[in-house]
């Protein structure tokens, strides 16, 4: 059986009306990850904000092989199917830390409550080993445990520092179970023993059969990703779409939502 994969086709993503970068051709198959490379500005969160169904692609496809939802059923979209960890932490400042990733683990379909026995037992393995696979829904106590957080579920989010608090926001991958998983800078304000843990969680993720698309400025320690530069793009070019057209506020506030 062929292995299920994403098929990026000519795609060209942009802000409002106008291009920012494209057309791209990939292919990433289960258990690969994509690394996303280029300057500032070169438009690498807008491909990942348009892999996680946030902004519409301009021109091309992202077409799905053998991925399937929640429900079994072959997904259509890769915001279906996708974990998105943005620059902004989708957490709210007021709440607890426990309480925004069982909203997570809700949301987006996971086992915040009323685990399976396979990720009970899988928990109890990984008590003693930080290296998680991705494969199983935790609660958020095992979560944060599996960041390095434990015992801080009570804690305001806002009460955290900055690298406590993107940690916090990657523990969202693994209170719920989906296969792909698209970051944004995902190592940002993580100190090293953060980073290496992270990459430990990616390669276990990846070992599972998962898929990673990463944007990053910083190595994440993935061996043999697959990476996709973009170069910076001159703004006096012209390419798909209408570069010169001015945005639609509206359109686009709805589109960028609060992550
Ligand atoms: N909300 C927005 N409205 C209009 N243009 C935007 C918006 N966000 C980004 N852009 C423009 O889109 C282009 C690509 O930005 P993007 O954030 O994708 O770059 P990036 O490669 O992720 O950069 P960085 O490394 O700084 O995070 C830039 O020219 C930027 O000015």
């Amino acid at each position: 059986m062929n292995p299920a994969k994403i098929v990026l086709q000519g795609l060209v993503v942009g802000r409002g009306a106008a291009a920012v970068a494209g057309p791209f051709d990939a292919v990433i198959a289960a258990g690969e990850a994509l690394v996303v490379t280029g300057p500032n500005g070169a438009g690498k969160s807008t491909l990942l904000r348009t892999l996680a169904g946030l902004l519409p692609p301009l021109a091309g496809a992202i077409r799905l092989e053998g991925l399937a939802g929640v429900d079994g059923e072959p997904a259509e979209r890769l915001a279906d199917v996708a974990h998105y960890v943005g620059h902004r932490h989708g957490m709210k400042s007021q709440i607890s830390v426990g309480d925004n990733l069982s909203f997570w683990g809700r949301y987006l379909g996971g086992a915040a409550t009323g685990r399976s026995e396979r990720s009970r037992q899988n928990a109890e393995r990984d008590r003693n080993t930080p290296a998680l696979s991705g494969s199983a829904a935790l609660s958020p106590s095992e979560a944060l445990a599996a960041v390095g957080l434990p015992g801080i579920d009570s804690i305001p989010f806002g009460y955290l520092s900055a690298g406590q608090q993107r940690r916090a926001s990657l523990a969202r991958l693994i209170v719920a179970h989906r296969p792909v998983w698209i970051l944004d800078e995902p190592t940002s304000a993580l100190d090293t023993a953060s980073q290496t843990r992270f990459a430990d969680l990616v390669a276990g993720h990846l070992g599972s059969g998962g898929i990673a698309i990463a944007a990053t400025h910083h190595p994440l320690g993935l061996e043999g990703a697959k990476t996709l530069h973009i170069d910076a793009r001159d703004p006096r070019s012209a390419g798909p779409g209408t570069p010169d057209a001015p945005l639609d506020e509206a359109d686009l506030a709805s589109a960028e939502g609060w992550l």
